[in-house]
């Protein structure tokens, strides 16, 4: 659509600062520009996009005008992932063969659809990634009244009017009860609550909302900013005809937190910890509290030393037993702060090489996460080569 656009989207790449591009036309009167659409340089246009290309499926995004170009901004042209699918594929990111996908989707009992390994997958491999059909504002759900006069569920019919494959959307899982708008009720029951430039959105990702949930879920689930894509990561190796889950909920908690945070999507997980015998589930509830005291107990100034070390070993162990890596890279991360912070470099340098290690396979590595801690490493090591010097 680049010719037919009037926006020009390499004012984009120009203001590395601004979270979204502002207004060229500076003679334009101030209440004039906000109705015709600001940050945008142009009032809305309509075009007619060329489908046939590699980013065929489209992407629908019903946002402020700000979001809008905060998310622009991750699939502007030229993208070389959204542009050329071989670009992932080269960096291991993306098989472009449908005879190269090591699973497929198939109907799973009582789970409706899910997703079975047909080939072994490695440990930390990518499964999948997928790129989002829709990114929605919270604030723009039908079922809440806070966007003004501009009505929900005519923006979210639009949007879904406005992709090129509606049943590729609509034959998402739908929730089991009376339910509001049709596509608000997709996008809650498939999307993922992602980050853009600090605005929380929900990006609907496809191919991962085929994926059912465990708690002691197959695979992790990884989203990168720069090319606005969702990843399925292996954490730990998958035989054939095993299936493939990912944890629809925070990692670590207990029993009762998971089942009531589980309501929303109407089921009870059935699948390995939770249809363990009572006495496995009950030391596994216990490990898992013992851990968020432990994470807890760790940051707390007062503790001592001594305590710090007995505690970060107990930490590490407990994560380990209940199989969380996609947690280790955040508490190896903790640990090389709390001991930079008592002054032991060494051992902060040790946990901090940990971390990134973990973060590299499980977080977006050029998010906030992964820099920040690059950063903080780069002069932990320095700090440590001078005194070893
Ligand atoms: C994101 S979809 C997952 C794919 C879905 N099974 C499908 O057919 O497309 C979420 C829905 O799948 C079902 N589901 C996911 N994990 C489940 C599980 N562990 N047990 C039972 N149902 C599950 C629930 O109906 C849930 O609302």
């Amino acid at each position: 659509v680049q010719t037919q656009c009037r926006w020009n989207p390499t004012l984009l790449s120009l203001r590395p600062t601004a979270s979204c591009p502002l207004p060229v036309d500076d003679g334009t009167p101030a209440p004039l520009m906000a109705s015709r659409g600001v940050p945008w340089t142009h009032p809305p246009h309509c075009v007619i996009a060329n489908f046939a290309g590699p980013t065929a499926n489209g992407i629908a995004v019903i946002a402020s005008p700000e979001t809008a170009a905060d998310v622009v901004a991750a699939v502007k042209d030229p993208l070389p992932a959204w542009s050329s699918r071989r670009h992932l594929a080269r960096h291991g990111r993306l098989r472009t063969e449908t005879s190269d996908l090591p699973y497929a989707v198939t109907p799973i009992p009582r789970k409706g659809l899910g997703v079975i390994a047909t080939k072994r997958i490695n440990q930390f491999e990518t499964i999948i990634t997928s790129f989002p059909a829709m990114v929605a504002d919270n604030k723009f759900f039908p079922s809440k009244q806070d966007h003004g006069p501009v009505e929900g569920a005519q923006l979210f019919q639009k949007a879904l009017d406005q992709l090129p494959d509606k049943e590729r959307f609509l034959n998402l899982a739908r929730s089991k009860g009376e339910h509001v708008h049709v596509v608000e009720d997709v996008v809650r029951i498939n999307a993922f609550g992602i980050t853009v430039d600090g605005r929380e959105i929900k990006g609907l990702y496809p191919e991962i909302a085929r994926l059912n949930h465990a708690c002691g879920a197959t695979a992790y689930n990884r989203f990168t900013k720069k090319d606005l894509d969702m990843s399925a990561i292996d954490t730990r190796d998958i035989e054939p005809g095993e299936e493939i889950t990912i944890s629809y909920i925070p990692l670590g908690m207990p029993t009762a937190y998971r089942t009531r945070a589980l309501s929303k999507w109407g089921f009870t997980c059935t699948r390995d910890l939770c249809s363990a015998a009572s006495e496995t589930r009950g030391a596994s509830d216990q490990r898992r509290e013992r851990l968020l005291e432990v994470y807890y107990t760790i940051q707390d100034e007062s503790t001592s030393y001594n305590t710090l070390v007995e505690l970060t070993h107990e930490l590490i162990e407990l994560v380990q037993v209940e199989r969380l890596l996609g947690k280790l890279g955040g508490y190896y991360q903790a640990l090389m702060q709390i001991y930079y912070g008592i002054g032991d470099p060494d051992t902060a340098r040790k946990y901090g090489h940990a971390s990134l290690k973990f973060a590299n396979i499980f977080s977006d590595t050029d998010g906030g996460f992964c820099t920040g801690l690059k950063r903080d490493l780069e002069r932990i090591d320095r700090e440590v080569q001078k005194r070893t010097r």
